[in-house]
Formats: C-alpha cells, structure tokens, sequence
C-alpha cells in the first residue's frame, strides 16, 4: 500500500470510530495536513450530521466550508468533543510532534480544549524516540535571534523556515538534530524561553488514540 493509500485509510478509520458516537450537537475539532484533509474529505457526505467544526488553520477551515461543513470560531462553542488530526512523529506514550504544516499552535489549542484527541497516521510516523522529524517552533518575528540562540545552547540545531508566516502573523524555527528523550521537560523547556509562542511537541497533551496505518490494516493504539 502507499502512503496516501494508509492515510486514506486512517481517514475512514477516524470517521467510523466517532459515527457511533456523534450526538445532535457534537462539535468536532479539525487539525491541519494531508492526513486531515482526507478526514475532511471523508465527512463530507456525512455533513448533515455535523452541527459545528473548529479548524485548527484557515485552510483547513477553507476545505470545510468548501464541502458545505459549518466551521465556527473556537470562542463561539462551549467544548469540543472530538480533535482529528495528523502528526509529523509518535511515540508509544502518544507523544507527538506537529507543526510540519506550521499550524502547530492553533493545534495545540484545540487539541487542549478537546474532550478525545483522535490521532490518524500512516505507520512512518511511529517511532521510539521523538526527534529525527526537525522540531517546528512558532516564535515572535523579533524573537528570531534570541530563540535560535537559544535553542542552540539546549542543544539543536534551528533553521528558520524560509518564506513562512503562521495564521498568527509569526515565524518558524525546525530545530534539527535533537533527540527529545524526555518529551514533558523539553515542551515545557523551550516553551519557557521568551519570545516562543509554542512548540511542536504535544507531551503535556498527548493523543488519547492513535489510529496508525499499517499494510496489514488499521491499528488502534492506547498510550503504553
Ligand atoms: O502543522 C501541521 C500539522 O501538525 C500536521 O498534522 C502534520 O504536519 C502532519 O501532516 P500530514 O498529515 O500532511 O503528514
């Protein structure tokens, strides 16, 4: 199978584990990327059934309302039921890395509002250690230096992604070579240096599911 083929299937995997559970007034959190996407794709048909989305980017709020999907701002719903969305990396914990579509911190967002977050992800993203994927981290335009700095004396390697700005006005620094062997301290580690807006690791919000394309079919995985 490909990979878009594993995604697709992650796509319908995710649409038949919420079905059940979708109630009249279930809002759904939509994330950001090619995984995604092809959930947003999925639940077109479905869009009679869905009384409200939030997307966690502007384009994935566009792909919704270009199926008709009713898409309202985060402020404007009182909880979210259930966040679907793809990752850069997973570990076994259901730690992750996100943010290689940049949308990393409106993810986080609502990733922490959400009462279940729904991973889906073709089988290359599992892996032991969090950290050959760069580490995208949205910092304040004039931070640039400062955070790079930084990030160099913790030990990675920042390289500023060219030509991108964040639906937040901001910019990105992809810290290579850094093996993240403890997920929660570095999240909350870079986090803590002034002028970042967020990082890619979700430890202190971690999937609660992951639903991991494999050649042999779909698997649910629980945190270990
Ligand atoms: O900012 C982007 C997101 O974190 C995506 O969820 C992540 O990059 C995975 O994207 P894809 O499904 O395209 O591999």
């Amino acid at each position: 199978m490909t990979q878009d083929e594993l995604k697709q299937a992650v796509a319908q995997a995710a649409l038949a584990y919420i079905e059940t559970k979708l109630e009249d007034d279930t809002v759904l959190g939509i994330g950001t990327g090619s995984t995604a996407n092809l959930f947003i794709d999925a639940l077109a048909p479905h869009k009679g059934r869905i009384e409200a989305t939030v997307a966690s980017s502007e384009a994935s709020a566009e792909r919704l309302r270009s199926h008709g999907i009713p898409v309202f701002d985060l402020n404007a719903v009182d909880r979210v039921d259930f966040y679907i969305d793809g990752a850069d990396e997973a570990n076994r914990a259901l730690q992750l890395i996100k943010g290689g579509g940049a949308a990393l911190t409106r993810e986080k967002i609502v990733a922490a509002v959400a009462r279940e977050f729904i991973c889906i992800a073709d089988d290359s993203k599992l892996v032991h250690t969090l950290g050959a994927f760069p580490l995208p981290v949205e910092v304040i335009p004039m931070a640039r230096s400062h955070v790079a700095r930084e990030l160099v004396k913790l030990g990675g390697d920042p390289v500023y992604r060219e030509g991108v700005v964040t639906d937040n006005g901001n910019i990105i620094l992809d810290v290579h070579n850094f093996a993240i062997a403890q997920p929660l301290g570095t999240e909350e580690k870079i986090n803590n240096i002034t002028g970042v807006v967020t990082n890619g690791i979700f430890a202190l919000r971690p999937a609660d599911v992951l639903l991991l394309g494999t050649a042999s079919g779909v698997k649910t995985l629980y945190a270990e």
